[in-house]
């Protein structure tokens, strides 16, 4: 009897084992020198991570391999605004995405912003890397509300939004992002 129990729960852990290892990935991966990118990247992951069936990988941009984009189904950049334009690491990584065949067409695209200023940046960086992915292919969303149209983003630096923690106004953005990508790749 013992030995069938054991069996069972053998089977049981293994079954369970290959359906997380066949789950939709989502890569999240950011550029944050001080924080606030990778504070809202944390927010996206805990929106995917919500939506049952799907596996979250969140990254800083310097630890992303081609693997890990050509297993994602859905891929999340993030970037902090610098001179109103994308910060240079994450044009760089996203220079050296592969191309050849289009290997990343149909996969989902999301962008995220963090910038000091109210309206000096932050939707052009998220218009960027929105340009970025068509010419992959990919297929482009935006956040959970209208709100957040063009993926999520938060202001850093300008008062009333000038706190050491990014505000939970654009945490909960940066959430129904995370969420809304979730939902989207179980249904694709
Ligand atoms: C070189 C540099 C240029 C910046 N230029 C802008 C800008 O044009 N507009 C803006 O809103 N914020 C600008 N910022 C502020 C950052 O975008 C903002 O502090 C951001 O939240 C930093 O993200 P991080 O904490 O993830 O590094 C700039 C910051 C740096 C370091």
């Amino acid at each position: 009897m013992k030995k069938i129990v054991f069996l069972m729960g053998l089977w049981m852990g293994l079954s369970f084992l290959s359906l997380s290892q066949k789950m939709p990935e989502i890569l999240i991966t950011y550029y944050s020198q001080s924080g606030s990118t990778k504070a809202l990247a944390e927010s996206i992951a805990e929106g995917a991570k919500s939506v049952t069936g799907v596996k979250v990988n969140l990254l800083p941009i310097d630890q992303v391999t081609s693997q890990h984009l050509l297993d994602a189904r859905a891929i999340l950049v993030g970037s902090p605004v610098y001179n109103a334009n994308i910060a240079p690491p994450v044009q760089e990584f996203i220079n050296s995405w592969p191309f050849e065949g289009r290997p990343l067409k149909d996969k989902i695209g999301a962008a995220f912003s963090t910038g000091g200023g109210i309206s000096i940046g932050e939707e052009l960086v998220m218009l960027n890397i929105i340009h970025s992915m068509l010419i992959q292919g990919m297929i482009v969303v935006g956040g959970e509300e209208t709100e957040a149209a063009f993926g999520a983003s938060a202001v850093t630096g300008e008062p009333p939004f000038e706190s050491e923690k990014v505000d939970e106004i654009f945490i909960e953005k940066g959430f129904g992002l995370g969420k809304r990508v979730g939902e989207l790749v179980l249904k694709f």
